[in-house]
């Protein structure tokens, strides 16, 4: 994919572009009641643009549950999109009839990550792989099954695997069943979801090779799903980060990964396991949980748990601290503090009164919970924070939750990032990008 912007790098892009996806949405009602009233809508997939060239290998990575597998399926119309356009090779294909979706599915081929549950046990390899062919009427069965024998052995296994039973292969064996079958109707895009993530690592590579030898001889694009960084850097040329069904920044591999100007990718990446410090995993980089996609967070998707989130003007945190307050107020606003489990902590009934030492004991509980120091160095930041957490342990929470969004306000919170190009020339939607915060350097990991 390319970035640039001049008149010629956009002729060369659009003769090259095979599928451009733009503004996609899907979008599943939640409805309760005997009426079935629509109450809210889960956005699995809330409004992504990107394309795939030609030949290339695009990666969507995020998080379980970012909407990954839903934007591919809404890709190949196996789920409708909510709003949005998908063109492959130049014409719309949420436009096509079911005559049209029919050829379009013979040219975009997906492959899951368990290959098991797409082959039907009673057939042997030779029939799962020919079955396209039999349905479209292609035969006889003799021809087929030649056709079957040579693109076995195209994906690295033996022509007379053609009479073995899925129940016969190994997990790797079976995926590359899987490609030989995605192959056999000649596709230009393969969607492989989450490809490699069930087999053993030595396995993974072997798929991962086999795949890219593969792309360059039948000229295929693929679209690969995937949690796994590492993964994605051994394939893909191009990267896309999803949060919250959203994109949260693109660009060609090396440059995402050598220079991430996100900070959620940043965290991805600092999750990848290595050899000295083992697998720490995306929740040990990052505090909180994922938010409810029927309910995402207003300003950015990202800055209930961002590291980076930018800080409020005219206080001087330390970025760790802030957060750690970012986090209470969150908690605040998303489910309230357990006022009660306090209370018991320092040994008060229901109806007891409380003195002043229980509320310093219950503060700096609450402060222990939420990973802030006894004292913050900036004084008008802590003044505002007792303030705050005496209106906490007093059964204030909501005076307090208004004192907290009132003097720690921060742009993350108030409105949405627009994907743009970052100082590193690629799209990034963060506010340490945008005009607002130019003066605010972002921050590194250290
Ligand atoms: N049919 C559906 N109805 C309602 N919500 C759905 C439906 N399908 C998916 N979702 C929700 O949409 C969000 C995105 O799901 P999706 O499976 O696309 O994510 P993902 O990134 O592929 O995750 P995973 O890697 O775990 O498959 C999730 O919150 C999921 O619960």
């Amino acid at each position: 994919m390319s970035f640039q912007s001049s008149d010629s790098s956009q002729r060369e892009k659009a003769e090259e572009t095979l599928v451009e996806v733009s503004g996609l949405k899907k979008h599943y009602p939640i409805k309760e009641g005997i009426l079935k009233r629509e109450v809210g809508r889960v956005k699995a997939v809330d409004g992504i643009s990107f394309e795939i060239e030609r030949g290339e290998t695009v990666g969507l990575v995020g998080e379980s549950g970012c909407g990954k597998s839903t934007a591919a399926e809404a890709i190949l119309r196996l789920e409708e999109p909510t709003d949005g356009t998908i063109t492959f090779d130049d014409e719309d294909i949420t436009e096509y009839d079911d005559t049209e979706l029919k050829s379009f599915r013979r040219e975009a081929q997906m492959i899951f990550q368990n290959p098991d549950s797409s082959f039907d046990p009673r057939m042997s390899i030779g029939e799962s792989i020919t079955e396209p062919l039999r349905i479209h009427g292609v035969g006889p069965r003799e021809h087929r099954l030649a056709i079957a024998s040579d693109l076995l052995e195209r994906v690295g296994l033996n022509a007379s695997d053609v009479d073995r039973y899925p129940h016969e292969l190994s997990g790797g064996q079976k995926q590359r069943v899987a490609l030989a079958r995605a192959l056999v109707v000649n596709p230009r895009l393969i969607v492989a979801d989450e490809p490699v993530s069930a087999l053993d690592v030595s396995v993974q590579a072997e798929v991962l090779t086999l795949l890219k030898d593969i792309q360059t001889e039948f000229d295929l694009s693929i679209l690969f799903i995937s949690h796994d960084m590492s993964v994605v850097r051994e394939i893909c040329d191009t990267v896309a980060v999803m949060y919250l069904g959203q994109i949260v920044e693109i660009a060609d591999t090396e440059t995402l990964f050598e220079d991430p100007q996100h900070p959620y990718t940043r965290a991805l990446l600092r999750a990848i396991p290595t050899i000295d410090a083992g697998t720490r995993g995306i929740d040990a980089a990052l505090s909180g949980d994922v938010p409810n996609p029927s309910d995402p967070p207003t300003g950015c998707n990202f800055y209930t748990r961002c590291p980076e989130v930018v800080q409020p003007e005219g206080y001087d945190f330390e970025q760790e601290n802030w957060r750690a307050v970012m986090d209470l107020r969150v908690a605040l606003e998303r489910h309230g503090i357990d006022v009660e489990g306090l209370r018991e902590f320092v040994g008060l009934d229901a109806g007891d009164s409380i003195t002043p030492q229980d509320v310093e004991k219950m503060k700096a509980e609450l402060r222990r919970e939420h990973d802030i120091p006894p004292s913050l160095t900036d004084s008008a930041a802590e003044s505002v924070l007792e303030e705050a957490l005496d209106e906490i342990v007093r059964g204030n929470g909501a005076s307090a939750e208004a004192l907290l969004a009132r003097e720690f306000e921060t742009v993350c919170g108030q409105s949405e990032p627009s994907l743009a190009e970052s100082a590193a020339g690629h799209p990034t939607s963060c506010h340490l990008h945008s005009r607002e915060v130019t003066q605010t350097p972002p921050l590194t990991d250290d």
